[in-house]
């Protein structure tokens, strides 16, 4: 595929610029201790993200990807969780390789600048501050910010709105079906990072416009702007 040149370019978080896994995990782990049922672990957290804490929970509680839990035990847990992960935001996650110096170029290149996540604006915005990359951005929608999350187009649109240009003329980069999902139903081109989470499937599988293994290779696929 040749170079492309989007009017702005919107990007995920969990997976694609932090992996958030360590913390999550760590806050699901001590939430099943704290109501009594099994730890879950790393490998299934990372399989269960993508949708949302509240679903990341529910997933937990039934060790499944499917299913729901019964409210009581809902109701129960995900106040915990929610405690837990206040303060376990940020601690034990960690900047993908090769972001800081890819936002860095994006920016020196002339491009505009967004965070589309579906993680809650409690969460997303201190892990954006902490690990220094909330500045980068014009602007963060979460997972709440609209009535839909990815992989409904509404955050998408939402963002092509506020940049003032077409959803056609933009960029998603992510790294799970979600984000693919989102992005072709509101008309935007796709990058996926490799590295990132998809329940467990390769993301090849879904197709994005390009695969990425770090966003040090954005220079590859994206024109400069300024000329
Ligand atoms: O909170 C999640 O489930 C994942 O959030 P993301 O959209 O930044 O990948
Ligand atoms: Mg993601």
């Amino acid at each position: 595929m040749d170079k492309i040149k989007p009017n702005f370019v919107l990007f995920d978080l969990d997976g694609t610029l932090i992996d958030s896994v360590p913390d999550l995990s760590f806050c699901v782990d001590e939430m099943m201790k704290q109501i009594g049922m099994p730890v879950r672990g790393e490998r299934l957290v990372r399989n269960w993200l993508g949708n949302g804490v509240q679903r990341l929970v529910e997933r937990a509680l039934v060790g499944s990807d499917e299913c729901m839990p019964a409210q009581e035990l809902m109701d129960r847990a995900y106040p915990i969780f929610l405690n837990l992960y206040k303060h376990n935001n940020s601690l034990r996650s960690c900047i993908y390789d090769g972001v800081v110096e890819g936002l860095k170029w994006m920016l020196t290149q002339g491009y505009r600048i967004a965070c589309v996540t579906n993680k809650p604006q409690t969460f997303a915005i201190p892990l954006l501050k902490d690990k220094g990359l909330y500045d980068y951005f014009e602007f963060v929608i979460s997972g709440d910010t609209c009535a839909e999350k990815k992989p409904h187009p509404m955050p998408l649109l939402n963002a092509a709105k506020r940049m003032n240009f077409t959803p056609q003329s933009g960029l998603m980069i992510g790294d799970s079906r979600s984000d693919i999902k989102a992005a072709r139903s509101a008309g935007l081109h796709i990058f996926c990072m490799t590295y990132g989470y998809n329940h467990g499937e390769d993301i090849r599988d879904y197709k994005p416009d390009i695969t990425l293994d770090s966003f040090t290779e954005l220079v590859n696929h994206l024109e400069t702007k300024i000329n």
